[in-house]
């Protein structure tokens, strides 16, 4: 079924701390969840209503995405519903879904069952029954209020579009109408109830942002990464973050780090975002002698910016000397603090290999690496 959506970003946030529409939320803007979503289900237009001086970080925060403008709101979120129904064009019987951008984990079957649903009545909207028991009162308890047939109102909510537009028309003496359904039913409409998604939590405190960010989909990814360098005269050398005295050093580019090239391949690899050469090419005199935890951070600051996150790193590195074991500890903690990590998700290891290969003849040494990130899916 074709349909309009009009996702409605004007709030000033001020519950929130201000601006949560464009905060980010799994790496993307919070208004950007809802018109994605929207868009994918086969909205034919989405009117993203934001506040006058909010049309630039609307462009910004959607950026890439076809199929949706901008549009100013006003002071209320009546206001905004009305300027984004006065921006619709199309027919005029085609369904129109509401939505707020506060509401940014909307998902395809919410959308499916509005649409479903509204065929014979005016609106539907998605809501969920209250599963509390609910208590009048400040400060003290007046009453227990009876929650039979109590519903909590979602959005989106979905009405033929000509039908809104004509109860929206209706302006009543009083406050403002809160949603959608509150029009429609004053204008003497049929507004079904449609189940609802506890993941389309309204972002409205500063703490609701980690509830939500916990909601998020999430996938596991692995990544594997795997360095060498050649033993050279000198007299230390960097190993997972730690300079190691010994009787020479390994020789590269950068300080050579081998265990942190292996981590930075790792990550990159379980983020499918190429290698540590692709974003710092050895022939770049930029990178000559620099110290790789540069190339660490650059990395996870790439899986950040994506709404990810580093769960678990395990590095093994691969010599006959020097020995490994006393600088073990100090290793761990050197990337657990890198990788703002827990020390138990950081695992060190080393092994020989009894002689055998270029490590076992101390031509080099190797590192090979582990990364498991979680990724918004
Ligand atoms: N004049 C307004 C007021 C609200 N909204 C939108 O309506 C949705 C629900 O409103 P709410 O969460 O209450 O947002 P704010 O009004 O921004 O929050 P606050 O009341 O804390 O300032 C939000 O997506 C908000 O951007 C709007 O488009 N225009
Ligand atoms: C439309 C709404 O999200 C339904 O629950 C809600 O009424 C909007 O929030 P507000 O704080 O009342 O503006």
């Amino acid at each position: 079924m074709t349909f309009a959506a009009i996702v409605v970003a004007a709030g000033s946030g001020s519950r929130a701390g201000g601006d949560k529409q464009w905060r980010p939320l799994g790496g993307r803007p919070v208004v950007r969840w809802s018109v994605e979503a929207l868009l994918k289900a086969g909205a034919e237009e989405v009117i993203v209503v934001v506040a006058a001086d909010g049309l630039d970080r609307a462009a910004e925060a959607l950026g890439g995405l076809e199929g949706w403008r901008a549009v100013a709101g006003g002071a209320e979120r009546a206001d905004s519903v009305r300027a984004g129904l006065a921006e619709l064009t199309g027919v005029a019987d085609r369904p129109v879904l509401v939505h707020d951008a506060a509401r940014p984990l909307l998902s395809a079957d919410v959308i499916a069952r509005l649409l479903e649903a509204l065929p014979g009545a005016d609106g539907a909207i998605a809501a969920l029954p209250v599963s509390d028991t609910l208590k009048r009162g400040a400060d003290r308890i007046e009453g227990t209020v009876d929650r039979s047939g109590l519903w909590r109102a979602q959005t989106p909510q979905a009405f033929r579009a000509d039908r809104l537009i004509a109860a929206y028309a209706v302006r009543p003496e009083g406050s403002a109408p809160t949603d959608e359904a509150a029009v429609v039913e004053r204008d003497g409409g049929v507004v079904r109830l449609v189940q609802g998604d506890p993941r389309l939590m309204k972002l409205t405190y500063p703490e609701d942002f980690a509830m939500a960010e916990a909601l998020i989909p999430r996938q596991t990814r692995v990544g594997q990464g795997f360095d060498a360098h050649r033993w050279g005269p000198g007299e230390e050398v960097w190993l997972c973050g730690v300079s190691i005295p010994h009787d020479q050093t390994l020789i590269g580019h950068s300080d050579a780090d081998a265990g942190l090239h292996a981590l930075t391949d790792a990550v990159l690899g379980a983020m499918g975002d190429g290698d540590i050469g692709d974003h710092f090419p050895p022939t770049d005199p930029k990178w000559k002698g620099a110290a790789s935890e540069q190339f660490l951070i650059h990395a996870v600051e790439r899986l950040t910016a994506r709404g990810g996150r580093l769960v678990n790193v395990d590095v093994t590195l691969i010599c006959e000397r020097p020995k490994v074991k006393p600088h073990r500890e100090a290793m761990r903690e050197r990337l657990a603090e890198i990788l703002h990590l827990p020390r138990d998700a950081v695992s060190v290891k080393a092994t020989t290999m009894e002689r055998m290969g270029f490590t076992g003849r101390e031509e080099g040494l190797a590192a090979s690496a582990l990364a498991t990130i979680e990724l918004p899916a």
